[in-house]
């Protein structure tokens, strides 16, 4: 709750409307308390007193009443009818909306084509038709106008509804037994709630907007009752001769109506979640860099990182997700990635290219040296250039990648025009042969087939050819295979160790999998809470892992042939990136931790089998890797 003012006070607009809100709604609790003269009583002989006269503040109106104690009594039954009436719809809308799009078929049809009809009636029509039916009076009114909301209420409901009704948690709550009822109030409606009070927010205003137009045409409060559109109503008359009448419900109007608008778009956004890390808010074109002294280049690789630090500030907490990483990549060589979940795999390549979303992601240190030149902080124009051309990237999820309303064939042309501007038919043959290179059957009509209408392991294909469109030199390729199965895996894999053979690519792969980096990785760096712990050939690694984790992490692969083994899997979960500990990260999740693994910062140590790795306490001692 705390976190939700927080990020409504950071809106000063919202903070505003609640704070004028905050005022009215005090001023209308307490009007009974003030010492305001009776808003009813007539005197004739002092009609039309203008403001700041003596005993009348805001005037006095045709009937010589005080218009600061009709405003008073006015404001607080406008607030109570259009905060009634908005519960009301809420309530009954939502209602409605819930059991349409739960239940779905006939109910939802039946329930909703009557919400239609009554949706095809001009709003103040309707409001107007059921307070002629009813008869004039403020309950009436109150009644027309929560009646002609509810079928907004309860078409937003509904499509809400229908999206969660098929969510897999309501179906294992079906699976577990639960009834409907438990279902909808237990996984439904907590669901929905945050929708509800947005709604609310927004229509609240238009409501009291409605209850005083309805006085205002005299269905509404009957003399001498007063209310904000009864004043306006009343004041019509008099609207040239004695404007302050109109002005002073008209104000207030305009102030409720204003303050509950703004608000009720802070509370919006307040509510949803996303925009929490700032992932509404638009991201710069590069991720933002705030960097002390630049690591020189150590040698000419085609791509080197050096030291290179990303953080995610969100509010006040600094999470450390890439910690200080070195990585190096030659023409024709494979690098492969490891790390459990969360280790800063994907942040590391994503920073690359300055592709961290910004904010929340600040590169906060190091260099990414491609062929000698600093990309971090590099133009923007310059990193456009290189992105996709020299380095291409392939996603795990290529169904989140392609657009979905275009064709194969149309985005892959996209991909290859957006760096070489080529005729659309040139750019077409070149798709297709892209296509054929990645071993797609039938590329001549499969490039008019949308990414729907493939399956996963072609829709990865299909990202290879998109990453290969402009002949980069480094591929990064963040778990392209996790979401396949494994021959297709193995068919993935294979084609692109062919494509870093025949074209001299350079490949950064990040994955799970041992068994994939020992397939088609020439060297492996393992990473924990966003640093490098071990890094070198492939083949010493995984002969002599020498860091408790990357045994830990080899010891939990099952192995067919190998007879019966326990599948050790590691202790405890990795740390969080706000709050790491001193000294190593994996202190508290190993089995060899002496105090001197908690202090100060372990750097990276050369062994004699050509690995590196960060620990005091290697399991290949430098003696035993020796022999
Ligand atoms: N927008 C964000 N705001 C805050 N923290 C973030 C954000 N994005 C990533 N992180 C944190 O950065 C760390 C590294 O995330 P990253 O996605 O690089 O992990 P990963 O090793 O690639 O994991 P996976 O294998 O699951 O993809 C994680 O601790 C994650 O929680």
């Amino acid at each position: 709750m705390s976190a939700f003012f927080k990020l409504l006070a950071r809106n000063r607009l919202a903070l505003a409307g609640l704070i004028v809100m905050g005022a009215v709604v005090l001023l209308a609790l307490l009007t009974p308390l003030l010492p305001l003269a009776n808003p009813d009583v007539t005197d004739l002989g002092n009609r039309f007193k203008p403001p700041l006269s003596e005993g009348a503040l805001l005037g006095t109106d045709h009937l010589g009443r005080d218009l600061l104690s009709r405003l008073m009594w006015g404001t607080r039954l406008s607030l109570a009818v259009g905060f009634a009436a908005a519960i009301i719809a809420a309530t009954l809308g939502a209602a409605i909306g819930i059991i349409a799009g739960f239940y779905g078929g006939r109910t939802d049809n039946v329930i909703m084509r009557g919400v239609d009809m009554l949706m095809a009636f001009p709003y103040i029509l309707l409001a107007l038709a059921i307070v002629a039916a009813l008869g004039p009076g403020l309950l009436n009114a109150l009644i027309a106008v929560a009646a002609v909301n509810i079928p907004f209420f309860a078409r937003n409901i509904r499509g809400i509804t229908v999206g969660i009704a098929h969510k897999e948690f309501v179906d294992a709550a079906r699976l577990c037994g639960m009834t409907d009822t438990r279902i909808i109030v237990g996984e439904v409606l907590p669901n929905v709630i945050p929708v509800i009070v947005i709604a609310m927010s927004t229509t609240v205003g238009w409501m009291i907007l409605e209850t005083a137009g309805l006085s205002f045409l005299g269905l509404g409060s009957q003399p001498p009752q007063a209310d904000l559109g009864s004043m306006l109503g009343e004041a019509r008359s008099a609207l040239i001769t004695n404007p302050h009448t109109s002005i002073v419900p008209g104000a207030m109007i305009l102030v409720i109506v204003m303050a509950i608008n703004l608000l009720g778009d802070g509370v919006r956004d307040a509510l949803d979640p996303r925009l929490k890390s700032g992932a509404l808010s638009r991201p710069m074109p590069t991720t933002r860099v705030e960097r002390g002294a630049v690591p020189a280049p150590k040698r000419n690789a085609l791509l080197s990182v050096q030291g290179l630090e990303t953080q995610f500030h969100v509010k006040n907490r600094i999470y450390r997700a890439v910690g200080g990483v070195d990585l190096t990549v030659e023409p024709g060589e494979c690098l492969g990635l490891i790390g459990e979940s969360g280790s800063g795999k994907s942040v590391t390549a994503l920073s690359i290219m300055g592709l961290v979303a910004s904010p929340p992601g600040v590169i906060t240190g190091g260099a990414v040296y491609y062929k000698g030149e600093d990309l971090i902080g590099a133009p923007y124009e310059q990193l456009r250039s290189l992105r996709g051309r020299r380095v291409a990237y392939i996603f795990q999820d290529p169904l989140a990648t392609l657009h979905p309303l275009y064709t194969v064939g149309d985005q892959l042309i996209e991909a290859i025009r957006a760096h070489h501007p080529t005729p659309r038919a040139e750019a077409r043959a070149r798709a297709i042969e892209l296509l054929k290179s990645v071993r797609i059957p039938n590329a001549d009509q499969r490039i008019d087939s949308y990414p729907h209408e493939m399956s996963g392991g072609m829709r990865q294909r299909v990202g290879i050819a998109m990453a290969l469109a402009n002949d980069p030199e480094v591929i990064i390729a963040d778990e392209p295979t996790t979401a396949l199965d494994v021959t297709v895996q193995a068919q993935i894999l294979s084609l692109l160790d062919d494509l870093r053979r025949d074209r001299g690519l350079a490949i950064i792969f990040i994955t799970h999998d041992f068994g994939v980096v020992a397939q088609l990785c020439d060297r492996v760096a393992v990473m924990y809470a966003g640093r490098i712990v071990e890094e070198g050939p492939t083949k010493a690694i995984l002969n002599r892992p020498a860091h408790p984790y990357t045994a830990k992490l080899m010891a939990c692969v099952p192995e067919l042939g190998q007879g019966r083994r326990e599948l050790a899997a590691i202790p405890g979960l990795p740390p969080v990136v706000d709050a790491l500990p001193q000294g190593c990260a994996f202190a508290d999740r190993c089995h060899k931790v002496q105090d001197e693994c908690r202090i100060g910062d372990i750097g990276l140590r050369d062994l004699p089998t050509g690995t590196r790795v960060r620990c005091i306490a290697p399991e290949t001692t430098v003696s035993e890797a020796a022999l």
